[in-house]
């Protein structure tokens, strides 16, 4: 027997060594060991399963292995989803005691194991700690105490309004859990962009897989070593790995599969989703227009869009990914956001310590890339070892232009010029809808405008970034920039089934003859005037009255059912005829 690929742990990489020179070993010369070595193995690390180890890499020359370890990984995810699922159907993620006590633990871990996380976030973006403190610790705990504040609320059950026929019963809305979520996360914010939807998933009631980026693997190797010790280690896993464990995950069936990432991958997604019907929120990109008007305060604006475009080095799904403006504004805009860069980061920028990397090297050639043949402005400068790249602006960009194409995801900001608002507008709505849209102008009409005649994920006027830090605010995309939303109360409703509850009682049998066959005009007169009538104020007086009459009726106690029910029934007459005498 051969096998091409296995799984192994990679805490703190020793396995996956270990793995490299005893594997092919065991493989080579025990081949029909090696599958009770696998398994020992995965069974001692408490079934975690992480890194891949391409075997025909270490020397193994078969290939008929292949589909025998494609089965093993199906044969791994699938009872690591079942144990999780297991987990959930215990039923014990549910109580909201529960939910509180496994939100505090995780502003615990986050609090105790600060330095930690920041170092990996840190070492995974070239990024201080006190910005990754700034741009993604402080929104996890604000999200965990704003649930923490709101969800015993949120969990109870809403009464909703009655129509005639279900006067006498109890209505209500229950939130419930989903069941099994599967996070897919992205490496650009790789703590936020999981563990903010991970508190969503957890006040909700549910069981989480979690599956970070495997671009930015100090993160994901630091979250897969914490969340265990101060989570229920059942209910919330991480699976490391890249796009095959990524693939193999999604064959499974999920509840809700929440993801972050590209549009391309987006679509993979939605389409394994598909499989099982399993909902999905896609937190996608796109390209992420400013406009800027010619009555504005230039200074202003453009400190606020060097920020928000120079922010993790242009890495962020809401940056200002263009500039739409008149052609007269360009050269003034270049020289303020010159002087604001050099405000920001010193004259070296490569020294600054708020100046972040590019993500990898497929990463800084693609972004390269985009500049061939444009008019550079501003920046420019690269250094390929370090994956540095210059805050840049090209000016009197084409539209039709490969930087005008893509998201850009880097720190190269186009300005396209516009003769004024009406062709910025035709300029958006002619392309895919952004994830945000970002308008300067003194002239409030003119912002509200844009609003009102452009469609995007979310909207900041006379600023960039900031509607995310709103958790009132849900957060996501629209059209090919994504689907469904998060943050705060949006969170909990995303991993919530709103149960619509019906308690009737089994007497007064009497008003349900209406619908039972045979069918006869009068009954379908009767069914219109329950149906189609809804309670008003005006009404409610005579409602206030009939209850009197039943709740008097309920204490004279030989009376007591006939009473009831002549009163009911003397009120719908009432009602009847006089909504007939309307209809006439
Ligand atoms: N809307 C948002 O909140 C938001 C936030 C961050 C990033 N983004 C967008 O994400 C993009 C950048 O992230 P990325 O996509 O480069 O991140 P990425 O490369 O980390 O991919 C995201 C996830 O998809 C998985 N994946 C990648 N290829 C796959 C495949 N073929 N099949 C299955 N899974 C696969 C990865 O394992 C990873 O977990 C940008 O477009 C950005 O705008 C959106
Ligand atoms: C010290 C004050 C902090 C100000 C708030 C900063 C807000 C930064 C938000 C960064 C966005 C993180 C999520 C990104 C999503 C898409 O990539």
């Amino acid at each position: 027997m051969w096998w091409k690929k296995v799984y192994v742990d990679t805490w703190g990489g020793w396995t996956r060594e270990c793995f490299q020179e005893w594997g092919s070993y065991i493989c080579l010369v025990i081949p029909s060991m090696f599958m009770v070595c696998i398994e020992r193995w995965t069974f001692e690390i408490g079934n975690f399963l992480a890194g891949l180890i391409d075997m025909t890499e270490l020397g193994a020359q078969g290939i008929i292995y292949e589909l025998a370890l494609v089965a093993y990984m199906d044969q791994a995810m699938e009872r690591e989803v079942q144990r999780v699922r297991q987990a959930f159907l215990s039923g014990r993620s549910r109580p909201l005691r529960f939910r509180l006590q496994q939100l505090e633990a995780l502003r615990r871990m986050v609090q105790e194991r600060e330095k930690d996380i920041l170092a990996a976030i840190a070492a995974d973006l070239c990024k201080s700690e006190l910005n990754a403190y700034s741009q993604e610790v402080i929104t996890v705990l604000g999200e965990i105490d704003f649930m923490l504040e709101n969800l015993p609320e949120w969990v109870t059950a809403k009464p909703v309004k009655k129509n005639l026929l279900t006067m006498m019963d109890e209505a209500y809305i229950q939130p419930q859990p989903l069941g099994v979520v599967l996070i897919i996360g992205a490496w650009n914010y790789p703590f936020v962009l999981i563990i903010q939807p991970l508190i969503g998933a957890i006040a909700a009631g549910n069981a989480v897989i979690i599956k970070p980026s495997e671009l930015s693997e100090n993160t994901a190797k630091i979250v897969a070593k914490l969340l265990p010790q101060y989570l229920d280690q059942d209910l919330y896993v991480v699976i490391n790995g890249g796009v095959e464990e990524t693939t193999e995950l999604l064959k499974q069936r999920f509840d809700h599969i929440f993801y972050t990432g590209n549009t391309a991958v987006g679509k993979i997604v939605m389409e394994a989703a598909a499989k099982h019907l399993t909902p999905v929120t896609l937190e996608l990109g796109g390209k992420s227009p400013c406009y800027i008007d010619k009555d504005c305060d230039l200074d202003i604006v453009c400190r606020r869009i060097t920020w928000g475009k120079y922010m993790n080095c242009g890495q962020t799904c809401i940056a200002p990914d263009y500039i739409l403006c008149e052609a007269s504004l360009q050269s003034q805009i270049v020289w303020k956001i010159k002087e604001t860069v050099k405000e920001f980061y010193g004259e070296n920028i490569k020294e600054s310590p708020d100046y972040e990397r590019i993500i990898n090297l497929r990463h800084f050639k693609r972004i390269l890339s985009l500049l061939e043949g444009q008019k550079i402005a501003l920046g420019g400068e690269t250094d390929e070892a370090t994956r540095y790249i210059a805050p840049t602006v090209l000016t009197d960009v084409d539209p039709k232009t490969k930087v005008m194409q893509e998201e850009i995801f880097g720190p190269v900001l186009p300005i396209v010029p516009v003769k004024n608002v009406d062709e910025a507008i035709d300029f958006i709505n002619e392309r895919e809808k952004p994830l945000a849209l970002y308008v300067f102008s003194h002239n409030h009409k003119l912002i509200k405008r844009m609003i009102d005649e452009t469609s995007s994920g979310g909207v900041t006027g006379n600023d960039v970034i900031m509607h995310f830090t709103l958790n009132s605010f849900p957060f996501g995309g629209v059209g090919s920039s994504g689907m469904g939303a998060y943050h705060g109360k949006h969170s909990f409703d995303t991993f919530s089934h709103q149960r619509p509850c019906l308690l009737k009682s089994l007497k007064r049998e009497g008003a349900n003859k209406l619908r039972y066959p045979p069918n006869s005009q009068s009954k379908v007169d009767w069914g219109k005037f329950f149906l189609l009538r809804r309670f008003n104020k005006e009404k409610l007086g005579l409602l206030v009255f009939t209850f009197l009459g039943i709740v008097a009726a309920v204490l004279v106690k030989k009376y007591q059912a006939v009473l009831r029910r002549k009163a009911l029934l003397i009120f719908l007459v009432v009602h009847r005829l006089r909504w007939s005498s309307k209809q006439r």
